[in-house]
């Protein structure tokens, strides 16, 4: 490391490594073996001062001096940095509020953690003048935050829609390429080392949620936590819904919708939702296949971008954890701070009732005279109105697709329940929210 300027106090740039799993193993990996061209990006050597780990004698490829199971005294120790890979918001809350009330940077790849605390430990950072960096909690090795926060900071952004969690976008893919089922599915996506032993986190949508809730806090400059954010997962998604999208010429993706929603008397609100969406075969976001991600951001200016990579995984995610540290050691040496928070928009967040949606309605009906008019009545009476209908004749009853114009979600619920109630109605086959035109 010859060469190499020290940081403003005129060392090394001390790291604590939280968590050395299947992140953490590739940043201690790569931070090792590429030591030299770290200390040139960021102008100063960045030193490996201590791994916490949960059972340190599990980890014989590690420096023993390295190694400590308290991660709380690791954090409190000579460090400058602290790079969080455990996960989880207990103990990972203090140690981080720890570090930051030290004056120690935080670079973190915890989205459920994000999602629930950012205020907090914002604030915390603020108080002393450290770094916060959580490039890898959305989306992987996609440089997505960064161009929100910094490339997008003088523009005007009104959505963010993406496929954020790859675990949820394998199974639809297998779903949609197969015609199999979702438990069939989920089996084997376990199988083949995709989905985690417990999935619930990713097949509930609770992932996509969390990144969901940061998409939209720094999208729309508003503080947005998970419980904010209208979750549904894919484990209602069916075969026969993977076969309705077909027939209309698209395919199902589990999505996280951010957007900012104008009401009639000009007043600005956000609203942000993770669910199974029907898109056309067309769209960008449906060739986006097995546990890659996509996200697709709209601006005023800029207009429509997309971002695209590999949003999970031990090396991926290490790129963007990484980039992190090098922009917190420049930050150092140059005796500068990165991005704030930026709250000060402070919009409302819309419930999920009031948002603006629209609807794919696959019935089984009756196939007598009056019934469309019955079914029609229906949508009239909620102030529903449709876009399109198209009727195929079974044996004795007749299958009827519809798709609606945009509605309140709230009375496009209200209409479907009040359909399945119908005596003309055999079946409803699948019922799903619709974006982007045929
Ligand atoms: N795996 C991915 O693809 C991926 C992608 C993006 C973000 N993330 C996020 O990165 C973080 C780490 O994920 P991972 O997949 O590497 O997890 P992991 O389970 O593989 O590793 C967790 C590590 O934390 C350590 N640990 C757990 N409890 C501890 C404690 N009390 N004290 C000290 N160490 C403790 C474990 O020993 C292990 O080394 C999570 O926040 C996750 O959401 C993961
Ligand atoms: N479980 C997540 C990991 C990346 O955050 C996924 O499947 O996308
Ligand atoms: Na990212």
């Amino acid at each position: 490391m010859s060469g190499s300027p020290a940081t403003v106090d005129g060392r090394a740039l001390r790291v604590a490594l939280l968590g050395c799993g299947t992140v953490g193993s590739e940043v201690a990996r790569l931070l090792t073996e590429q030591a030299d061209e770290f200390a040139a990006r960021a102008g100063a050597p960045v030193e490996l001062a201590g791994i916490a780990v949960r059972r340190p004698d599990k980890h014989p490829e590690l420096p023993a001096h390295l190694l400590t199971a308290d991660a709380a005294a690791l954090v409190e120790s000579d460090v400058d940095v602290v790079v969080e890979l455990v996960g989880g918001i207990e103990p990972t809350l203090e140690w981080l509020l720890s570090a930051l009330r030290r004056g120690k940077s935080v670079v973190t790849a915890n989205k459920a953690l994000l999602a629930e605390h950012t205020a907090e430990l914002a604030e915390a950072a603020d108080a002393s003048g450290a770094d916060l960096y959580f490039e890898a909690s959305v989306a992987g090795a996609i440089p997505l935050l960064r161009p929100l926060r910094e490339s997008l900071a003088g523009d005007r952004i009104t959505r963010v829609m993406g496929i954020v969690n790859g675990t949820t976008n394998f199974i639809l893919s297998a779903m949609d390429s197969t015609g199999a089922g979702y438990a069939e599915t989920l089996d084997e996506a376990s199988r083949l080392g995709y989905a985690e032993a417990d999935p619930t986190a990713d097949v509930d949508g609770y992932d996509a949620a969390s990144k969901a809730a940061i998409l939209a806090s720094l999208a729309f400059h508003t503080r947005v936590t998970a419980s904010d954010v209208h979750r549904e997962g894919i484990a209602g998604v069916t075969a026969s819904d993977i076969g309705a999208a077909k027939l209309l010429g698209r395919t199902v993706k589990l999505l996280a919708i951010c957007e900012r929603v104008t009401s009639e008397d000009g007043t600005e609100s956000v609203s942000a939702r993770v669910h199974p969406v029907m898109i056309p075969r067309s769209h960008q976001l449906a060739g986006v296949g097995g546990a890659f991600n996509a996200v697709y951001v709209e601006a005023d200016a800029a207009g429509e971008l997309m971002f695209y990579g590999q949003g999970a995984g031990g090396s991926p995610t290490a790129s963007a954890v990484l980039g992190d540290l090098v922009a917190v050691a420049r930050n150092r040496v140059v005796g500068g701070r990165g991005p704030r928070e930026s709250a000060h928009a402070g919009l409302r967040v819309r419930p999920m009732g009031q948002t603006p949606t629209r609807y794919h309605i696959s019935l089984d009906v009756a196939d007598r005279a009056g019934v469309l008019a019955q079914v029609a009545q229906v949508f009239a009476a909620h102030d529903v109105s449709i876009a399109t209908v198209r009727q195929r004749d079974k044996h004795s009853t007749a299958s009827l697709v519809i798709v609606t114009h945009l509605a309140q979600d709230a009375a496009l619920q209200a209409t479907v329940d009040e359909i399945g109630k119908l005596d003309v109605v055999r079946e409803v086959v699948s019922v799903m929210r619709v974006e982007g035109e045929d």
